[in-house]
């Protein structure tokens, strides 16, 4: 069975890496549909892919120089770790396909959670962390990666079990979905679709803050999708139930897969509200603060670092999200806007 699947790897490897009609991209693609489709093909992958290692929901991360990595264990190096443990290699089969190389190359993640913590990285020389540091330290190629793989681990961990009959669900070698085969019922990973809008008046922006937010950061208004919603209707209905205001046109920037507390689809939109009514009419009990910001402010703003942000007075000056965050780009894309039309005008 095993020399079968390793017969078929090869061959498919070969004929995806020579079939010229296809781009990279295409034939990369296939071949991560096919191990997610095919458990025996998947389960051989796993023989010769590399791995990134979690710790109860937290990355692996080395520290070279200032710059912090997110290594790759070979399968050799993983049976090494787990023999060191004396587990056997079955924990491989924990493990979730997450993408591969352009050479096809399987990548796949696997959480050691129930391993001594200190032993992993002090044999690895780097150390698990919080995927709240970890995204923003790491590079933004890796950010991505480590915030889908921490959410399909999650969300394996959270789904042991059948809603329905309780009993325990099977996940399939890729991970890319569980079943419960008393009543045959396939479960998918899914996301929480996300709306986040940067409304504007035509020369100003609204943001807002939540109390728990960092002081001093500002961000676009945001919520969950309510069932049955389409993006337009939920984009209209937050900006109504946050700040009471109505929305008059709606067009969509980009989303993105964000990881906090557990998988988000943002859906990004920069709104346009209604000149007669602009005056905000805050939701306290969801906001702590909502207020128009003219382009100068912001853009002092997206100058300003988190820890440059407190005055001597003790107050916080204002600033907003990362790069890493799509609220981020919708702010620039509002100032691109800004200084198009003002470069029009003149
Ligand atoms: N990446 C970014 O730039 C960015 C910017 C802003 C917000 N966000 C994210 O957007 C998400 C939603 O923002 P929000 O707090 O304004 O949402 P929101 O305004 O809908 O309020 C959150 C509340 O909605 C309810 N809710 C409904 N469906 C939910 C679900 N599926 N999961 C959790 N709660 C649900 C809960 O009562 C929760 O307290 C947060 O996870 C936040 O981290 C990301
Ligand atoms: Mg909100």
């Amino acid at each position: 069975m095993v020399i079968m699947a390793a017969i078929y790897l090869a061959a498919y490897r070969r004929s995806a890496l020579f079939c010229r009609s296809h781009s990279t991209y295409v034939r990369k693609m296939r071949y991560l549909n096919k191990l997610k489709e095919d458990d025996s093909l998947c389960r051989q992958a796993q023989t010769s892919g590399t791995f990134y290692i979690f710790h109860n929901l937290s990355p692996f991360l080395q520290k070279v120089g200032k710059k912090y990595l997110t290594p790759q264990l070979s399968a050799a190096e993983m049976k090494r770790i787990l023999e060191k443990f004396k587990e056997t290699e079955q924990w491989i089969e924990k493990s979730v396909l997450i993408g591969c190389s352009d050479e096809h190359v399987p990548h796949f993640a696997l959480d050691l959670g129930a391993l001594e913590k200190s032993v992993i990285e002090a044999e690895l020389k780097g150390s698990f962390t919080d995927l709240r540091k970890a995204f923003f330290v790491v590079d933004e190629k890796d950010s991505s990666l480590l915030a889908s793989a921490q959410a399909l681990l999650r969300w394996h961990d959270s789904h042991q079990y059948c809603s329905k009959t309780g009993q325990p669900t099977q996940k399939n070698v890729a991970g890319s979905k569980r079943v419960c085969h008393a009543s045959g019922i396939t479960y998918y990973p899914q996301m929480s679709p996300v709306v986040i809008i940067l409304v504007s008046d035509g020369s100003r922006c609204l943001l807002a803050r939540q109390a728990s937010f960092p002081q001093g950061m500002y961000t676009a208004l945001s919520g969950f999708c309510d069932i049955g919603e389409a993006v337009e209707e939920a984009a209209r209905r937050e900006v109504a139930e946050e700040v009471g205001l109505e929305v008059e046109s709606l067009w969509y920037s980009a989303s993105q897969h964000w990881p906090f507390p557990s998988s988000c689809l943002m859906i990004a939109c920069h709104a346009l509200v209604r000149r007669q009514q602009l005056e905000i009419s805050m939701n306290s009990l969801e906001l702590e603060e909502a207020r128009w910001f003219g382009l100068e402010e912001i853009m002092e703003g997206l100058k300003r670092e988190p820890n440059s942000a407190k005055q001597d007075n003790g107050r916080f000056l204002p600033w907003f999200p990362p790069k890493q965050a799509i609220a981020h780009k919708l702010i620039n894309e509002w100032v691109k806007q800004q200084t198009s039309q003002s470069t029009q005008v003149l």
